[in-house]
């Protein structure tokens, strides 16, 4: 079966966030089902840089009102197509924003001329010639790359089946109803069964209009979506649409994030030498000018948002310190929050420290160092950080919500005589309830038989892709058998 993926971020190419992993790690797992995949992406000035004898397989004199090529090229077991076009991606800054941080003032003609080179490659735009190819399924992600079955429903040429999967329902792509002249679509998408959303243009809307089914990154997060308080204006479409809903959770590329062989920690170590981790945590420690002792570490790996409930840890450090722990925090993004961590640093130097900087090796060496990883997210579609710590060892502290209640199991007093415990999980969402939380993870770490017994635990989940990509194949065969029928 041959799929095409689209998708605006793809690791190891270009990364903000987890879209980035999820874009690049399920076409290498889904090689064991007999599905290949060739992913477009846009052609940003760190991409370009990466990819070497790439091959024209297709050119635009006029995309959206810009010349564009779509370049195929192999890059480290993933079948890139490249939408390669200067005027749209050659700029500085990153994929969304400038240097400022402000979003680039055409992101709405940028993603759409995505999705509609996703569209026309979906309906057979490269099927010519000898090394003609055409994808039997379409899988798109998040807004940026939510227009394709829109482009697809709206064209001459027959559909084929598509998938839209939402990772983050907080960013819809909305625009106002000025762009549509533009958007080379006939004018009756402008309507409730199309791009139309709230008076304006909706990208995320216009897919799960669109798309023959919508999947999102957890069953639970799949449930929550429903709701107004997770559905972000959403939920009602979703409810029409929820026969065609599904909730796979996120694996992770276990070859990259292993203990065992990862070459960005100080000491590999596995399941059975977990003392070796005493060298990663000093290393955390130096990193980050903490004081040494036999507290423990917690860490945070995270855009510094409100989503990601950081205004809620920033309330609770204070707690943490008296209990005897460090805290160590990499990330950066509201300004409001980073002050504050900066200032509960400068509060209790050695004890607390940030680096508002996105560090990707550090981050393997913080997993691989830190007693625990906090995550007090309000709502979390899948969560990878929890994912990775329980691969490391480093337990998870977690919001019950999303993603992070499929995949984490609390220390309650069951699951500990059971020994299934692999992390410590709060709600409802509250700056109280995390703090009880952060005081009960102390309270297990000084028991070092149950805290070692829960990292193992932890090291044990089946936290790969293989099982979710199963159920993508499936989901993939169930679509085309549709088509069929
Ligand atoms: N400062 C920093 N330095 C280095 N690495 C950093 C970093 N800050 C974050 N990261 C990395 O970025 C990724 C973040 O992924 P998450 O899944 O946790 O959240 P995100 O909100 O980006 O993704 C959205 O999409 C994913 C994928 O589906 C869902 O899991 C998630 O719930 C949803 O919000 C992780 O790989 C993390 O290690």
């Amino acid at each position: 079966m041959q799929v095409l993926s689209v998708a605006s971020e793809v690791y190891p190419l270009i990364k903000t966030g987890g879209l980035a992993d999820v874009a690049g790690a399920l076409p290498l797992a889904l090689k064991g089902y007999g599905v290949s995949v060739k992913t477009l992406m846009p052609g940003y000035p760190a991409v370009m840089r990466m990819v070497e004898n790439a091959t024209v397989r297709m050119s635009f004199e006029s995309l959206l009102g810009a010349k564009a090529d779509v370049l195929e090229v192999e890059h480290q077991g993933l079948d890139l197509l490249i939408l390669d076009s200067p005027t749209f991606f050659d700029r500085p800054g990153g994929p969304y924003a400038d240097a400022t941080g402000k979003d680039h003032f055409d992101n709405w003609r940028r993603f759409a001329a995505l999705s509609k080179a996703g569209a026309i490659i979906a309906q057979g735009g490269m099927a010519q010639g000898e090394s003609g190819w055409q994808p039997d399924i379409v899988h798109v992600h998040d807004w940026q790359a939510a227009m394709v079955p829109a482009y697809m429903r709206y064209a001459a040429e027959p559909e084929i089946p598509t998938l839209v999967t939402i990772h983050n329902i907080a960013f819809q792509g909305q625009f106002g109803a000025d762009i549509f002249p533009y958007l080379e679509l006939p004018p009756h998408a402008f309507g409730i069964g199309g791009v139309e959303y709230f008076g304006g243009v909706g990208y995320l809307k216009a897919g799960l209009q669109t798309g023959w089914a919508i999947s999102t990154v957890s069953p639970s997060y799949a449930e929550e979506i429903l709701t107004p308080e997770f559905g972000m204006g959403l939920e009602g479409l979703l409810a029409y649409r929820a026969a065609d809903l599904h909730g796979i959770v996120n694996g992770i590329d276990t070859g990259i994030w292993n203990p065992a062989t990862d070459t960005a920690v100080k000491a590999n170590y596995t399941a059975a030498s977990l003392k070796t981790r005493a060298a990663n945590k000093r290393a955390v420690a130096e990193r980050f000018g903490l004081i040494e002792d036999d507290g423990p570490l917690f860490c945070v790996i995270s855009r510094l948002t409100w989503q990601k409930g950081m205004d809620l840890l920033a309330e609770a450090v204070g707690d943490l310190v008296e209990l005897g722990a460090r805290l160590a925090v990499l990330g950066s993004g509201d300004r409001a929050l980073e002050n504050a961590f900066h200032a509960a640093a400068a509060h209790h130097p050695g004890r607390i420290a940030v680096l508002p900087t996105y560090d990707e090796p550090l981050s393997h060496l913080m997993q691989a160092g830190s007693d625990a990883i906090i995550i007090p997210s309000r709502f979390e579609p899948c969560g990878l950080t929890q994912l990775y710590g329980l691969r490391y060892g480093c337990i998870p502290v977690v919001a019950r919500t999303g993603g992070l209640n499929d995949t984490v199991i609390d220390a309650s007093h069951a699951a500990l005589a059971a020994r299934t415990a692999t992390g410590v999980s709060f709600g409802p969402v509250t700056a109280g309830n995390l703090r009880r939380a952060l005081r009960r993870a102390v309270r297990l770490y000084r028991d070092p038989k149950v805290w070692t017994a829960m990292q193992k635990q932890g090291m044990k989940s089946d936290v790969s892709w293989e099982k979710s990509a199963g159920l993508y194949a499936e989901l993939y065969k169930n679509l085309l058998a549709r088509k069929g029928s």
